[in-house]
């Protein structure tokens, strides 16, 4: 099987999004001093290529450990649309999503990964498009961007309580070619957090 990964490095200094505290990660043992080498992480849950959970956006106390793993993979599919500020239903839709899991949308704003703009001027769900996510009954959905939405987070909290899960600031889907069949997986760590950083993959079948 090919292997596509569609995750951003995890790296000391990373984007992160306005106001979350910066990702610091060091080596702290040094194989010619120590005879071993170690690092240490420090990071908010949100920071690169991540899922959120539940407990992101609603008042439950489920963990993302605590969420099955068959909801963090499934039969993927791809949707283009790019210079779109409002992400509404087109005609094709019904039939691209037919039978899937995972909604991957392709805006092309990882081209500004990092810049202020990737975090001011990206594009939002439309809540007919959630709606129809949801009545798809649609596992994840993923994009290239870091949010569906913004204040007061409409989108995330009508997604998150109808168990689709948002899987953020994805990159290289223009590697999976329109119409291909693929399999998209994006698991967290076993942490008892709201959400984790995840390694996105889609397994081209
Ligand atoms: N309980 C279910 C999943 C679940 O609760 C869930 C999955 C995705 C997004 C939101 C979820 N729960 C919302 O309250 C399970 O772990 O299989």
């Amino acid at each position: 099987m090919k292997l596509i990964d569609l995750s951003q490095p995890v790296e000391d200094g990373m984007p992160v999004y306005p106001g979350d505290s910066g990702v610091r990660l060091k080596q702290t043992r040094i194989y010619g001093t120590d005879h071993y080498s170690n690092h240490r992480l420090e990071t908010e849950m949100h920071a690169g290529t991540h899922v959120d959970g539940p407990m992101h956006m609603l008042d439950v106390n489920k963990h993302i450990c605590d969420i099955g793993l068959e909801h963090f993979c499934g039969k993927g599919c791809i949707i283009r649309s790019h210079n779109e500020s409002i992400i509404r239903i087109r005609d094709e839709y019904p039939d691209i999503i037919k039978g899937k899991d995972i909604v991957l949308l392709h805006t092309g704003m990882d081209s500004c990964y990092g810049k202020k703009e990737y975090y001011l001027n990206h594009p939002v769900l439309d809540m007919s498009f959630c709606e129809m996510l949801a009545s798809n009954n649609i596992k994840m959905v993923g994009f290239d961007m870091p949010s569906p939405d913004r204040f007061p987070f409409e989108a995330h909290k009508y997604l998150l309580s109808h168990r689709i899960l948002i899987l953020e600031n994805l990159t290289n889907l223009d590697k999976i070619n329109d119409g291909e069949s693929f399999e998209l997986m994006a698991f967290p760590i076993k942490v008892k957090s709201d959400s984790c950083m995840v390694r996105a993959v889609a397994g081209i079948l």
